[in-house]
């Protein structure tokens, strides 16, 4: 049998050990043959594939991004579609495909596998926001290099007695900014699941400083202000059409300066957030997610993703895997929220 495997949407530290994970259980333990199809489900549609043997994947687990490249393309897009993904996986002798992606991605593999491709998912996403598992490989990492950066923020801060915004990744979630402010200290964490006022901001950031601290205010890209019906968006649309995120702690800084008249300064995390080597916590959970998606592979249990329960990986249908975003719940938030100002 031969498996094509292909990572789509955003990439995300860890990807590579998915892939090693998966070639290296596939081929020692079940005989298995694996194709790659780059960049997402571009590849699949222009047939543009690469070698996957032991070969290739040597190594992979602590590189950061993809070997096989990513993008946001659809499948359904011109030129895709059901015949054209059927057709091209029959030219390469492709009998099942294992797509590592996120909600978009597995939407996508959705709609495949009820109109009769064998898809197997793994879930992948910085943001955390995949509700039937219960972390993500690449959101560990991405709290890391966020700490890492606060805990610098800080020091320049409390050199020049400034108030230091941060802006986090999430789109529509607060995960990484939750975690990563929670363990840098912050004063203030600002999340797309509590709409939070001016007033409000005003008051944590005045008190860290009358307490003689330099604020540090955590925002994740997909905050409102309570004044706001949308999340900021000043990049335009992605290839899917959904608003750009990014830029709301540009627009924060001058506000909360000119409201409590302390010196204040944004900054972006962006991508670096994505970038570079896994944390071992990620590259555990991604090579046995690898290996997971092999047993259903092998199972014959198309339509389905690995997922981590507890300690454990299950199998989860897409359809449930689909459901709700996982957002930060109420009690989370008030339990951080007590350490603010
Ligand atoms: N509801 C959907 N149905 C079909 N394809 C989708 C859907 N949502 C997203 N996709 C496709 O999957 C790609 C990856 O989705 P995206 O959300 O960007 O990344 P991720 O898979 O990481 O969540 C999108 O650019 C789009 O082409
Ligand atoms: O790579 P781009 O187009 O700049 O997208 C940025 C978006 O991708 C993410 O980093 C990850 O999102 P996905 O998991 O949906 O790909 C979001 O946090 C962010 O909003
Ligand atoms: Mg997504």
């Amino acid at each position: 049998m031969t498996i094509g495997i292909l990572t789509s949407g955003g990439d995300c530290p860890g990807l590579n050990a998915v892939i090693r994970g998966a070639v290296r259980k596939g081929t020692e333990i079940h005989g298995l043959d694996f194709v790659g199809f780059k960049d997402g489900w571009r590849g699949l549609i222009d047939d543009d594939t690469m070698p996957l043997t032991r070969n290739e994947i040597q190594g992979i687990s602590k590189q950061g991004g993809t070997i096989l490249g990513t993008s946001r393309t659809n499948p359904f897009s011109e030129g895709g579609g059901v015949e054209r993904v059927q057709e091209v996986l029959e030219r390469n002798g492709v009998d099942a495909l294992i797509a590592i992606g996120g909600e978009g991605t597995l939407a996508a593999a959705k709609r495949l596998t009820d109109a009769g491709v064998n898809i197997v998912g793994v879930p992948k996403t910085v943001d955390n926001d995949l509700s039937a598992t219960d972390y993500t490989f690449g959101f560990d990492t991405a709290v890391q290099i966020a700490t890492d950066s606060m805990d610098r923020l800080r020091t320049t801060g409390d050199s020049h007695h400034r108030c230091m915004v941060a802006e986090v990744m999430g789109r529509h979630v607060g995960w990484i900014a939750l975690h990563s402010g929670m363990a840098a200290g912050a004063h203030a964490i600002l999340i797309p699941e509590r709409k939070t006022s001016m007033a409000q901001i005003t008051e944590w950031v005045r008190s860290a400083n009358e307490r003689g601290r330099s604020p540090l205010v955590v925002v994740a890209e997909g905050f409102k202000l309570d004044t706001m019906d949308d999340a900021h968006s000043e990049r335009g649309l992605d290839a899917f059409g959904r608003p750009r995120l990014g830029g709301i702690g540009d627009l924060l800084a001058p506000l909360i300066e000119e409201a409590t008249g302390i010196e204040t300064r944004n900054t972006t995390l962006g991508h670096i957030q994505r970038g570079g080597t896994p944390t071992s916590y990620d590259r555990v959970l991604a090579t046995r997610l690898g290996m997971s998606a092999i047993d259903s592979v092998v199972a014959k249990r198309w339509g389905r993703m690995v997922a981590l329960r507890g300690t454990d990986i299950v199998h989860v249908s897409f359809e449930d895997a689909l459901g709700e975003l996982k957002t930060v719940p109420a009690e989370r938030y008030d339990e951080a929220a007590i350490l603010f100002g």
